[in-house]
């Protein structure tokens, strides 16, 4: 049921000021109102969290797991009307929305499984040394324990696995940590349901009730409060450029600075290497567009930049890559905001003298519709204005024209933080490719082989982060199980009597834990 509430704790509430989401297919306004939350909502929901906080990081592995685990299922026992709501808020096709449910409750069971095992709390031992001379040591336990209540803004252009449950709330929860979660204003339908999922799992599982709190609303005034909130310890963000440097300056405004792990922006450079280029550049440019044209291009993980060295080969790409954007069908995109953003970068680089329009394509037959944009420019022009690597949001990208290998390091070198780089290469391009990958390294959070940057698998190895401005953050990741780490801070305990030492760190060991003692790992060889 959605009836446009706020859910505080364990309550519902409306609220007076209301909003309402469309359908961004046909513009028409989707029943119902929903509430717009207000400063003094987002201090009853923090000092819930803030009161919720004790208990639920006490919760032992098990208990939590099994509580992520509630999560997941509660999600999928709203059905069928979580997809059909999904689709009408976000104009994305059921197979993908019926995909991201998938990788959604599949994450949180992950991070259920990651919870049981244990390694997240890092648990570690230097036992007494009375003896020592010419000082004894002590004896020193540290672990791994949340930081308190988690802000998590839901992204737009994946309402399920990167929203109300997504990746940031699983993460943080998982970490110990309750959550609080500013809604996105587009998908408040979709939003609410995976809340009342998420409301019935804390419930159910005898958490406390402010372990999780859902705020819909559409002013920015609502995202400053609470990360503003001083009960607030950390905020979690997908989002524009503009919008996640506006929460990190609050947050650093604070009378106590929190962190902010905000994704924003990349381009999401693919370098095609001469010898594959030359071995198989149609097969490339047919990959290179399915990627871009993905769900409308709405990825952050879409390829807005191809680097290649000039000549036949490279032509023979262009031509075949026009060719398949030519034949690429509009598709609607996820509010009139994102496509008038995606309207206003293409004309821009439509317009800019030192860019070429390769191909655009089929024109739209609807609203709010990209059609898909393929430029290209030359390396010195590249290089003469930062404004052509900036991302537009959505089905465009630019190919760029490099001289030689040197002048492909010095367009990758010159480009701002990314999310990934990927390097289409054969056996004959990897003494090249070994000069390319630090250059490439230095830059990105992941660097991809023969593939293509959309569709990021949740795993243990999975870095999705990079340095600034694809992420406010470059150490960490937003989606795989390392993600749990953004929420949690060590603490040493220091000769501490036994009687008041947490389990993970107790002589008794009672969780069975791999722990690392005396700098050795517990079943480990020796
Ligand atoms: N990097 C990505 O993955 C990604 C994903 C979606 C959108 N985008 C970009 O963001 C643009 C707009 O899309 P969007 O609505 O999803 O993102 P957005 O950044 O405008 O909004 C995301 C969330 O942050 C809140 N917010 C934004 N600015 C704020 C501020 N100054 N103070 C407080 N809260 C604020 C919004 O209310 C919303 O809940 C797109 O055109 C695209 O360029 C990027
Ligand atoms: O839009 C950001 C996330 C992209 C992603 O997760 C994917 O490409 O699968």
């Amino acid at each position: 049921m959605i009836n446009g509430a706020m859910l505080i704790g364990d309550t519902e509430r409306q609220a007076a000021s209301r909003f309402q989401s469309h359908d961004p297919a046909t513009g028409a306004a989707l029943e119902p109102g929903f509430s717009s939350a207000t400063a003094e909502d987002v201090a009853e929901a923090c000092a819930l969290a803030a009161a919720a906080a004790p208990g639920y990081a006490a919760s032992d592995p098990e208990s939590r797991a099994v509580f992520l685990e509630a999560i997941a299922s509660a999600i999928e026992a709203v059905g069928d009307d979580l997809i059909l709501r999904a689709m009408q808020e976000s104009g994305l096709p059921r197979a993908r929305l019926e995909g991201e449910r998938g990788r959604t409750t599949g994450q949180l069971r992950l991070f259920a499984s990651v919870v049981r095992q244990g390694d997240w709390l890092d648990a570690t031992i230097d036992p007494a040394m009375p003896d020592r001379a010419p000082l004894p040591r002590p004896d020193l336990r540290r672990m791994n324990l949340p930081v308190g209540p988690v802000a998590v803004f839901g992204a737009s252009n994946f309402p399920l696995a990167f929203s109300v449950a997504g990746g940031d709330t699983a993460s943080a929860l998982a970490a110990g940590c309750p959550v609080v979660v500013k809604g996105h204003p587009a998908h408040p339908g979709t939003g609410e349901l995976v809340a009342r999922a998420i409301q019935s799992a804390v419930t159910q599982c005898g958490m406390p009730a402010g372990t999780f709190s859902y705020l819909p609303g559409e002013t920015n005034a609502l995202g400053a409060a609470l990360v503003g909130d001083p009960r607030i310890k950390a905020v979690g963000f997908t989002g524009s450029r503009g919008g996640g440097l506006a929460l990190v300056r609050i947050a650093a405004e604070r009378a106590e600075p929190i962190p902010v792990y905000a994704e924003m922006s990349s381009i999401n450079p693919v370098i095609l290497m001469p010898a594959a280029l030359a071995a198989r550049g149609t097969a490339l440019a047919e990959g290179f567009v399915q990627s871009l044209t993905m769900g409308a291009g709405q990825f952050c993980t879409n390829p807005g930049l191809v680097i290649a060295v000039g000549g036949e080969a490279l032509d023979g790409f262009v031509a075949a890559a026009g060719e398949a954007l030519a034949r690429s069908a509009p598709a609607t995109m996820l509010s009139p905001g994102i496509h008038a953003s995606f309207e206003q970068g293409v004309a821009l680089l439509a317009q800019h003298d030192s860019v070429e329009t390769v191909a655009r394509g089929l024109p739209c037959t609807g609203e709010n519709q990209a059609v898909g944009a393929l430029f290209q420019t030359s390396a010195a022009q590249f290089l003469a204005d930062a404004a052509l690597g900036h991302e537009v949001f959505g089905s465009s990208s630019v190919i760029v024209r490099c001289a030689d290998l040197a002048d492909v390091v010095r367009v990758v070198a010159s480009l701002e933080g990314q999310l990934t780089a990927t390097l289409q290469l054969d056996q004959a391009d990897i003494a090249d490719a070994r000069r390319l990958l630090p250059v490439l390294a230095d830059r990105v959070g992941r660097v991809l082989a023969n593939g293509w940057p959309t569709g990021v698998e949740v795993a243990h190895a999975m870095v999705h982060g990079g340095p600034f401005p694809a992420t406010s953050d470059g150490r960490t990741t937003s989606v795989g199980t390392l993600a749990i780490h953004r929420f949690l801070r060590p603490v040493a305990f220091q000769n501490l009597p036994p009687e008041l030492l947490p389990n993970a760190i107790a002589e008794t060991n009672p969780w069975g834990l791999a722990r690392r003692i005396d700098g050795i790992r517990e079943g480990s060889p020796r």
